[in-house]
This record gives C-alpha cells, structure tokens and sequence, in this order.
C-alpha cells in the first residue's frame, strides 16, 4: 500500500514511520526545511513501544514527484490547512484518498468543500508526541492510536485495505463504523484537556491537585456535548463521564499538543479548536461561555513566533 504523509511532524513521522516499518510504501511530502532537516538528521522515532530509525525514508517537497499514491495521512496544524490544500488537490488528482487526522472539525467540511466529499475519509488520533531538536519525534504515552473510517460508503475498501495494513503495524489501528461520532468526541476531549492545560501551563496531575480548576474541564466537556447534540451528534452523558474518567486516570505529567506548544512558544491551534467551537455555536445561536473564557485566555499566546 502507497502511504503519502503531509505533514512529517509529529503525528505523521510516527505513524509514517510505524507503516514504514511494517513494510508499507511511505512517501514524505514535505517543505523545504524539514526536508532538509530529514536527509541530515534521519528519519527517527523514539517511542516506549520501541525505536525506529531510517535513513532511505523517501522526501519529496512535490506533489507532482508522486506516484499512485492511495492514502494521504494530513496531520499539519489546522492553521497550515489551507496552505496544504494545492498539494493535496495535485494527490486526489491522482486518485488519492485524503485522511485528515488533525484535531478539531471544521476542517472536514473545508476538505470536502475544496477537494469533494468522494475523496475525504473521518480520521484521528489518540498519542502523545512532539517533535525533538533534531527533528526526531519523542513519544511519551503508552498509547498510539490511529482511528480512521469511512464518511461515504464507497470509501469502505480503502479502509479495509488501510486497517488491513495498521493492524500488522507496531500501533494501534482502528476501523470505525461511526467516525464522525469518534471525531466529535475526541474534539469534546481535546478542548476540554488542550484548553485548561494550555491555559493554566501545567500538565494534568497539577491540575487535577486544585478542584475549582479541574472542573472546568468538566464545565468544557459538557458545553461540547451541548454543541454536539446541537448538529445532531448523539454524544451522550456516559460519553461526557467517559471522557472525564480518562481525565481523571490520565498519568499526571500528561499533557496536550497545544499546552507543548505554548511551552516552546509555537503557534497554538486556538483559532482551530476553540475558535471553531465558537463558530459553530454562533452560527446555532447559542453561546459557550467556559470555551468562550479559555479562548480569551490563551489568545495572548496564540501567535508568538
Ligand atoms: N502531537 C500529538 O501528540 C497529537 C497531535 N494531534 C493533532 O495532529 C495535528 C498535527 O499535530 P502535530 O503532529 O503535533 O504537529 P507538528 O507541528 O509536529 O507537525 C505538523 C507538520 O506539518 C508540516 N506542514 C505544515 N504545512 C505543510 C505543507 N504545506 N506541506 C508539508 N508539510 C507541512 C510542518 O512542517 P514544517 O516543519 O515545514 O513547518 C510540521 O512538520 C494537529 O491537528 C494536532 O492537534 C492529535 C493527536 C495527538
Ligand atoms: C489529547 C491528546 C494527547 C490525545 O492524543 C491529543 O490529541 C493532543 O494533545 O493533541
């Protein structure tokens, strides 16, 4: 199977890597400096459930360069979404699948917007990474999963073929018969857990010391579960006390890609995440007064670079 990863950060050197290692065609397509950075420094996983390390990884800065590629694995910022878009309509051009599995929701409907609703699978993650000095990605959670399943029933043997592959992968794969349900949930999670660890600068096990501030994660997950139901999604109260239980047992220096983020002083997902629940909600008329309170918190750290 043809793997094109854009986007070779975090989340997509990892997986990238992981079917790479289970023997898979990899294709990295990626700008010119992280090019670069991948021919000096190698491609390189540090991870709990085990190292890999490549130097052949195949980098190619154009789509164009491309060959039968079936999958795309979209894992850059939500910011960098749009800038992505040329590269992934030169890709679906080609016959490619595109799998987003960038945190949020919005961006399904601006990909389905741009490049048809036939080509966009449902797609997410649940891993803890960042990238290192070198480039190398440090996985740091005993968890990594890749969730991926079929918005249009036509797309159901590619899923097929791409479970068929992650399964024999060292990872975690995922065929869902209900994406765009995981999809919402684990945005009701990330807001909830990016939002206050962002905000407060502390990773969970602080946060978890000091009542009133631990539950306004509690006050986030119900405000998505609203806005949700609101756009018919059925999450439900066990999902919301899903959600918070894992709050509640997640290891205490865990921590969200955004609150990693706002340590190295990069570009938050704010405007993505909580911004786009903002959106939603207005467009519904209603408001989100603890997300709405978090996003003005965190905006004085949204663009420090
Ligand atoms: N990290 C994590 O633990 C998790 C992250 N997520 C989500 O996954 C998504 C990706 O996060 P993460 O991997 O951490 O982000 P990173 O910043 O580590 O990686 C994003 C990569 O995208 C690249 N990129 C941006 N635009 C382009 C482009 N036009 N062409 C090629 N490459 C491009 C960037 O490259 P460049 O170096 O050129 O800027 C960067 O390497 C986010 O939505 C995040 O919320 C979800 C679960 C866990
Ligand atoms: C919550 C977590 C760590 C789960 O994958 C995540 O998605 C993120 O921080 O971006």
């Amino acid at each position: 199977m043809h793997i094109v990863v854009l986007g070779a950060g975090a989340l997509g050197g990892y997986f990238g890597l992981r079917f790479q290692e289970a023997g898979a065609k990899v294709t990295f397509l990626v700008r010119e400096q992280r090019a670069i950075q991948l021919k000096e420094q190698g491609a390189v996983i540090h991870s709990i459930h085990g190292d890999y390390e490549t130097h052949d990884a195949t980098i190619v800065t154009d789509p164009q360069q491309i060959e039968d590629p079936e999958v795309v694995l979209i894992s850059v910022k939500g910011y960098h979404l749009q800038g992505a878009m040329k590269q992934l309509r030169v890709l679906v051009n080609k016959g490619a699948y595109i799998l987003p599995v960038l945190n949020g929701i919005e961006h399904l409907a601006k990909l389905q917007n741009e490049l048809g609703k036939a080509s966009i699978l449902g797609g997410l993650s649940f891993i803890i990474a960042t990238l290192n000095d070198k480039g190398h990605v440090e996985h740091s959670s005993d968890f990594h999963e890749l969730i991926y399943g079929a918005l249009e029933p036509e797309q159901e043997a590619i899923c097929s073929k791409l479970d068929k592959l992650s399964n024999s992968a060292n990872m975690t794969g995922k065929n869902s018969n209900n994406i765009l349900l995981e999809l919402w949930k684990k945005y009701m999670f990330i807001n909830a857990f990016s939002g206050v660890t962002a905000a407060v600068d502390l990773p969970i096990g602080m946060i978890r010391q000091h009542n009133e501030t631990f539950h306004i994660m509690l006050h986030l997950l119900s405000e998505m579960k609203t806005l949700a139901n609101i756009y018919d999604v059925p999450i439900t109260e066990q999902d919301v006390k899903e959600a918070w239980d894992k709050l509640n047992n997640l290891h205490d220096q865990a921590t969200s890609s955004m609150h990693q983020d706002r340590r190295k002083g990069l570009t938050l997902e704010l405007d993505h995440l909580h911004g786009g629940a903002l959106r939603l909600a207005g467009a519904k008329g209603i408001d989100l007064p603890y997300t709405r309170a978090v996003y003005g918190m965190l905006q004085p750290f949204e663009n420090l670079t």
